[in-house]
């Protein structure tokens, strides 16, 4: 027995809306029809009409916490969370405790994935021991226990020969290096960046170039070692266009941005509030509009949510003292669809696209696509109503978002992953 889902939207490449019928059999899309609604007899029927259907949304940098983290989230939660937003399939940053870096803790995290989780987990493995940047992993037992690159994420790789080491053996076996771009010298005990907020408020400020020195490194030692790198939130005007010059030179970098990167500035900050302090962290204006105009132009290849939980606890030691990170699975889609789609700025298509088909290709992944014999990983899209963020109703265990309140459609309705409905409103 499979699932028909009737009377769907579904927007195709030249951002057009046609209405779709869907049979979902055996963990994958067995028929697409069209025109009148089809016999269902024999399958369960879900009526659709009015919503968006796309492909299950991809997300490659998020925080599941496990293992050593459970306070903040577990991959049972993460998973949920993920599935609430319309994620089908997740890639796990390696800073848990112990760290990500070697084959047991892969198992580890793809077993509880397997008997926890809900939605797909891939997990990424670090580049160094510990993430101490003194000694690479084992590239190679890494990659046959299944991680899909290798990242520090957290913390910089703080020596260019370290990365280049990286970057040459990864490349040797055909696996990417994923960077969190974070010079240490530039940064030392600043919690947010520096523009009018810093100025305002006398706080030392994190400056631009500790992300865009990192950029600039990376881009010269990827070039030099023919790796494929792919750069983590990018946060700057000036990776944004460091980013954009090594793509005119065909270097093989890739690179993603937050939601909350493309919404705030640091101008917005209401106050001494940890719920605004994420790393990297809000940037001026001008910044923003730098990393739009990257997104629309190709420079930035794909959004992702850095869904990094922490406790109530943990954000209520202030400003100063609490970790960086803002959750971001169940807020990431209706932000991005009205703040950019619902005004008329980007096409629904291109908003899609940058959440499935556009991760999955960076990647070399086979997911992120609506047609016959894919996996039947789907997310159908409510884009009528709207709903105000409550962060008590999020599956994840964070509420540490800067959007409570936010008035936002475009929220998801149903999640689906290889067949089986994993969330549904
Ligand atoms: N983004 C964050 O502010 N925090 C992340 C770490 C990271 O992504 O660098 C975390 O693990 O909490
Ligand atoms: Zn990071
Ligand atoms: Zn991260």
């Amino acid at each position: 027995m499979g699932i028909w889902i009737l009377n769907a939207a579904v927007v195709t490449a030249d951002n057009t809306q046609t209405t779709k019928h869907i049979l979902v059999e055996g963990g994958i899309i067995e028929k697409i029809a069209e025109g009148a609604a089809p016999d269902t007899a024999g399958h369960t029927a879900i009526d659709a009409q009015g919503k968006l259907l796309t492909p299950g949304l991809i997300d490659m940098h998020v925080h599941l916490r496990e293992p050593g983290f459970e306070h903040k989230e577990t991959i049972a939660t993460g998973t949920r969370s993920a599935a609430r937003g319309g994620f089908t399939t997740i890639a796990c940053m390696p800073n848990t405790r112990p760290v990500i870096d070697t084959v047991e803790t892969v198992k580890y995290v793809l077993d509880k994935a397997e008997t926890e989780g809900i939605v797909r987990v891939l997990p990424y493995g670090c580049i160094t021991k510990n993430e101490l940047g003194r000694e690479l992993t084992d590239f190679d037992a890494l990659k046959a226990a299944g991680v899909i690159g290798y990242t520090d994420d957290g913390v910089g790789v703080q020596s260019a020969q370290m990365m280049k080491d990286a970057m040459a053996k990864a490349a040797s076996i055909g696996m990417p290096i994923i960077a969190h771009c974070e010079d240490n010298t530039l940064v030392e005990g600043a919690a947010v960046s520096e523009g009018e907020f810093a100025r305002k408020n006398g706080l030392k400020g994190i400056p631009n170039e500790s992300e865009a020195i990192h950029v600039g490194r990376d881009i010269l030692l990827a070039e030099a070692t023919g790796v494929h790198y792919h750069v983590c939130h990018v946060s700057t005007e000036q990776s944004v266009r460091l980013i954009r010059h090594a793509k005119q030179f065909g270097i093989k970098v890739t690179a993603e941005v937050c939601p909350h990167h493309l919404i705030l500035s640091d101008e917005d900050i209401p106050g001494m509030d940890a719920n605004w302090k994420m790393n990297p962290p809000l940037r001026t204006p001008r910044d923003v509009q730098a990393c739009i105009e990257g997104l629309l132009d190709g420079t930035i290849d794909i959004v992702v949510t850095d869904h990094a939980p922490h406790s109530e606890e943990e954000k209520a030691r202030g400003m100063a003292l609490a970790p960086f990170g803002i959750v971001g699975f169940e807020t990431a889609f209706p932000l991005l669809y009205t703040k950019f789609v619902a005004t008329g700025q980007w096409t629904l298509q291109f908003l899609v696209d940058k959440m499935t088909k556009l991760p999955a290709e960076v990647f070399g992944l086979p997911w992120g696509k609506l047609e016959v014999g894919a996996a039947a990983d789907l997310t159908l899209i409510d884009l009528e109503t709207e709903k105000a963020v409550d962060p008590a109703e999020f599956a994840s265990k964070g509420r540490n978002t800067p959007f409570t309140g936010w008035k936002l459609k475009g929220w998801p309705a149903l999640t689906i992953m290889e067949g089986k409905v994993v969330w549904s409103e």
